[in-house]
């Protein structure tokens, strides 16, 4: 799911705009289909970047999608260069390797972050047939500058006990025994889930469970529409559209009615109040909410499932995190909350040490999402054709460039599949080897606008589990597992685990 998808169906959901029918749908499909299949093939052209045959681009979409790792790298090794091209649908898209084309990738102004990823709703213009002139820049500004203002370090230090709260309520429910098992990847998620849906709505949203599992049903519909099939085809109307159509115009009548209400209250530092005070309309409040709850959630909660997992398969980094929480509990702890549950101790530690006072839990956290950030990232290029690694990107194509051409590079970090946090300690320091070798919150024009707040929230998420609890990695028969699973770097969503599953059996040491 990506920032433009929300808004364009957002626009659809406010607007009600007119449906093609299915019959015609069909028709283009078929048309479509044949036209693509019977393009002819060719192997060049003036940009100097070899091509893939682009006869069945129906086919490379559905690998760019499904395997879109596995499509990439074995593009590079079939081509042997650095950059290749592929039609996909009605689009031309440059495969991006090696530092001279990261630099570029990550740093040209005119390669628009927005309509990069709109190549996968099926809808981005044609680029190619209009002016120069043209040329609208994107606009995360707006969008980044409310970011800042829900995650200032005052808002974040405002919302922290409650955070805190809300890890506590919900471990007490996934692990109401003093003893017991749990699965990482259900329990965690549903918990970053509320978190992040007190961060960007209102208290009486948030404080209310059957509110926020209201809330969750619609948006879980949205995401599960999102199948290769829907995103190759938008335009098509099966269930998966119309359920999501449905979803997204119950999702905006919802989350409304609590922005009307914070309209006509007092104000107070609810993230609703602090949009409403910056001048957004519902339309805009509802669309930033969408792309915060759908950029953050997803990647906030499987690396704070990895985190745990490495930490307890790797028990010297388990042994010194552990401390690292109890000497930050000890030289922040007021005596007086010295009987206090553990989350409320917690919650004494000011937002600056948990910034900056956590560096063994931040290098975990670090060598946790350079296993886990592979995806790729897209980018157009919008403006004048673009020079790249002595080739040429022209106006209108798209770019893909995977961080998995660095973060699994054996030449940048030895041994890259292993989890080893010291690899980026002084003296090592291997992700200074080449320029942009650690990508994983983003980089040049568009660094990750949420990774305090993500950081925050994974940080607490941890601590509450290192100190709280004795915990172990256990197979299904509760047998110490023969092999950690691994993440599926062809999962463009969740890097969800690869092999058999793995556990964490706890014992609860501290209430
Ligand atoms: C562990 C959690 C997270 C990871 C690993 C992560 C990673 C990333 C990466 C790699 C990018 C750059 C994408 C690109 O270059 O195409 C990015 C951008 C972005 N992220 Fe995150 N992110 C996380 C959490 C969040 C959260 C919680 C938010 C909520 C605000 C968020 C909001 C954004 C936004 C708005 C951008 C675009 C910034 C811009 O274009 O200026 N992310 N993130």
């Amino acid at each position: 799911m990506n920032t433009t998808s929300v808004l364009t169906d957002l626009r659809a959901a406010a607007q009600a705009d007119a449906r093609i029918p299915a019959a015609t749908a069909a028709g283009f499909l078929l048309l479509g289909s044949m036209v693509f299949l019977f393009r002819r093939t060719t192997q060049q052209d003036d940009s100097g970047i070899v091509k893939l045959p682009d006869w069945a681009s129906y086919l490379t979409a559905w690998s760019f999608f499904t395997k879109r790792h596995d499509f990439l790298f074995n593009g590079f090794a079939k081509t042997g260069q650095d950059l290749f091209q592929f039609r996909f649908l009605q689009h031309t898209v440059v495969a991006v390797s090696g530092e001279e084309g990261r630099k570029v990738f990550h740093n040209d102004k005119y390669l628009d972050f927005t309509q990069g990823y709109q190549i996968l709703l099926g809808g981005a213009p044609r680029l190619e047939q209009s002016s120069q002139a043209d040329y609208v820049p994107e606009n995360m500004t707006w969008f980044n500058k409310n970011v800042a203002l829900l995650f200032s370090k005052e808002r974040l230090a405002d919302v922290l006990p409650s955070l805190l709260d809300d890890i506590h309520t919900s471990l007490s429910k996934s692990m109401p025994q003093k003893e017991g098992r749990i699965d990482p990847f259900r329990n965690v998620y549903d918990l970053i889930v509320q978190m992040t849906i007190r961060m960007v709505s209102c208290r009486s949203l948030s404080n209310d469970p059957a509110a926020v599992a209201d809330m969750w049903k619609y948006f879980d519909i949205i995401e599960k529409s999102a199948t290769p099939f829907s995103l190759i085809v938008p335009w098509l109307p099966t269930s998966a559209t119309r359920n999501k159509e449905k979803a997204t115009t119950d999702l905006y009548m919802f989350l409304v009615k609590y922005i009307e209400q914070r309209r006509n209250s007092t104000p107070t530092s609810d993230a609703f109040d602090v949009l409403i005070s910056s001048g957004l309309d519902n339309q805009q409040i509802v669309g930033f909410a969408m792309i915060i709850i759908f950029a953050g959630i997803t990647n906030s909660s499987v690396n704070a499932c990895w985190i745990l997992i490495y930490l307890a398969a790797h028990p010297e980094w388990k042994v010194k995190a552990t401390k690292e929480v109890h000497d930050l509990l000890a030289s922040y702890s007021n005596p007086v909350y010295a009987n206090e549950p553990l989350h409320k101790r917690l919650a004494t530690i000011p937002i600056e040490a948990w910034e900056s006072k956590m560096p063994v839990i931040e290098l975990a956290l670090k060598e946790t999402l350079r296993l886990t950030a592979t995806g790729a990232a897209l980018r157009r290029n919008t403006k004048a054709d673009l020079p790249m690694a002595g080739k040429v990107v022209k106006r209108g194509w798209f770019l893909a460039y995977s961080a998995a051409d660095v973060h699994l590079n054996p030449d940048i970090y030895s041994n890259p599949d292993d989890w080893d946090p010291s690899r980026f300690e002084p003296g090592r320091e291997e992700d200074k080897k080449q320029a942009y070798a650690f990508i994983a919150w983003g980089g040049g024009r568009h660094p990750c606008s949420g990774m305090k707040f993500a950081k925050l929230e994974i940080k607490m998420i941890v601590s509450l589990f290192l100190a709280g609890f004795e915990y172990d990695l256990v197979d299904a028969k509760g047998n110490p597992p023969k092999q950690l699973p691994v993440p599926n770097i062809n999962d463009l969503q969740r890097a969800s685990p690869l092999g058999d599953p793995v556990y964490l059996q706890y014992k609860k040491i501290v209430d």
